[in-house]
């Protein structure tokens, strides 16, 4: 069996070596002729999957994208050739979350908020929806939900709808790319909801670029309005508007998804898949792979209280700002928005530390975001 892997994908070596003729490649030089004879094709979100991709291609069997979004495999073409929509549903979602809580901190301190006196509005409540519901909860923070999707299938929680969104302090946008249909999500945010968006409020994108109009938002700010908008997707990746940069409070390069696990668990749910559909038994864990974070503990800075100090946990794991002066001094630069993908420091999730407490009464709050006892 022929495994071809987009080098992105970490630890791919370890887990599919035994499985058959592994090869590596990159988005940068995949094409029709290197993948024709793959039995498997594994790939990040770099990658487009269609028929220039694969129709010379007679025998493939599975094609899996160790992501959450599919935008860009071609659907109805794996489709017409019998092949499924495999994908990392959930892997990274985790690491949004905890992306968005960094963002959430650091606006606070920015804008002088009290973030329990805020209501985040979370448009998707699948996987990171869900996540980021759960860590505001454990922050007590308030949050409401809007899916239609999942409201129509009989979802349980109490969703709202995008009139009530629009009224939140904080907006943070967990959306797939869906273009066309009852529900569309393809400039959701556009010329006339930028419009509706007050100056007091945050707007979070860390979906898909395409949710958000951005010559709209830019056209925005270039009419002198204020608005305080945190983007880690854009249109048109990875050749950005330049231009929309500066006015961004908080700009990063697609990487609200990259913690360690995050990725690894995408390779890890890719090798179950295909174990499962070739007969073999999945030997392999994520754990026999990942390092051990160094340092592994944390203590807590206890001359700090409340607010202060869960910013100071959560910002001494993700600090946001670091991305974000990044790629706002080096985004000019050639090919930059790749480069810093495919450079991304190590970032781990809350649940690969663990903190020691101390005396400090709000302990449990702590362990509710994730982080493990010590
Ligand atoms: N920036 C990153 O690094 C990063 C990482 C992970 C995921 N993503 C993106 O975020 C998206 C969400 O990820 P996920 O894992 O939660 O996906 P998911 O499929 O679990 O959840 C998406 C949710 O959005 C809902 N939805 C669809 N259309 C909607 C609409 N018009 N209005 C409101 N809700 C709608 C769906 O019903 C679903 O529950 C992915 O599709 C991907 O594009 C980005
Ligand atoms: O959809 C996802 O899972 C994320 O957006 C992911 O980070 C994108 O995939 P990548 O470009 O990192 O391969």
């Amino acid at each position: 069996m022929k495994i071809y892997y987009e080098d992105s994908l970490p630890y791919a070596a370890e887990f599919f070596a035994e499985l058959g003729d592994s090869q590596v490649f990159s988005h940068k030089d995949v094409n029709a002729e290197l993948v024709a004879d793959a039995d498997v094709l594994l790939v990040r979100s770099t990658t487009k999957v269609n028929a220039e991709l694969l129709d010379a291609n007679k025998g493939i069997q599975y094609v899996g994208t160790a992501t959450a979004g599919t935008n860009h495999l071609d659907k109805a073409y794996l489709q017409s050739r019998g092949l499924g929509i495999h994908s990392a549903a959930g892997c990274n979602a985790v690491a949004v979350a905890e992306y968005v809580l960094s963002a959430l901190f650091v606006m606070a301190e920015k804008l002088d908020w009290q973030l329990t006196d805020k209501t985040v509005g979370i448009v998707g409540a699948g996987h990171v929806g869900t996540r980021l519901s759960e860590k505001l909860t454990a922050l007590g923070i308030q949050y409401c939900l809007c899916d239609p999707p999942l409201a129509d299938a009989g979802d349980s929680r109490d969703f709202v709808t995008m009139d009530t969104i629009m009224q939140c302090d904080i907006i943070s946008l967990h959306v797939p790319l869906v273009e066309g249909g009852q529900h569309n999500t393809a400039h959701m945010f556009d010329a006339s909801r930028i419009a509706q968006l007050r100056e007091d409020q945050l707007l979070i994108n860390a979906c898909r670029g395409e949710v958000i109009d951005n010559k709209a938002l830019l056209a925005s700010f270039v009419a002198g309005r204020e608005l305080n908008i945190v983007l880690d997707v854009w249109e048109n990746e990875p050749d950005i508007d330049q231009l929309l940069v500066p006015y961004i409070a908080l700009a990063t390069a697609h990487i609200a998804g990259h913690t360690v696990e995050g990725k690894a668990r995408g390779t890890e749910m890719l090798y179950q898949q295909v174990c499962k559909q070739f007969g073999f038994d999945a030997t392999k864990q994520l754990s026999d792979y990942l390092p051990s974070p160094q340092p592994s503990c944390i203590n807590l800075d206890e001359t700090l209280d409340g607010q202060a100090l869960l910013s100071a946990l959560v910002l001494s794991v993700y600090d946001i700002r670091k991305d974000s002066a990044l790629f706002k001094s080096t985004i000019a630069q050639p090919d930059q928005f790749r480069y810093i993908r495919k450079n991304y420091s190590i970032r781990r999730e809350f649940a690969a530390l663990s903190v020691n407490t101390g005396n400090y009464l709000g302990s449990e709050a702590i362990y509710a975001l994730g982080f493990n006892r010590k």
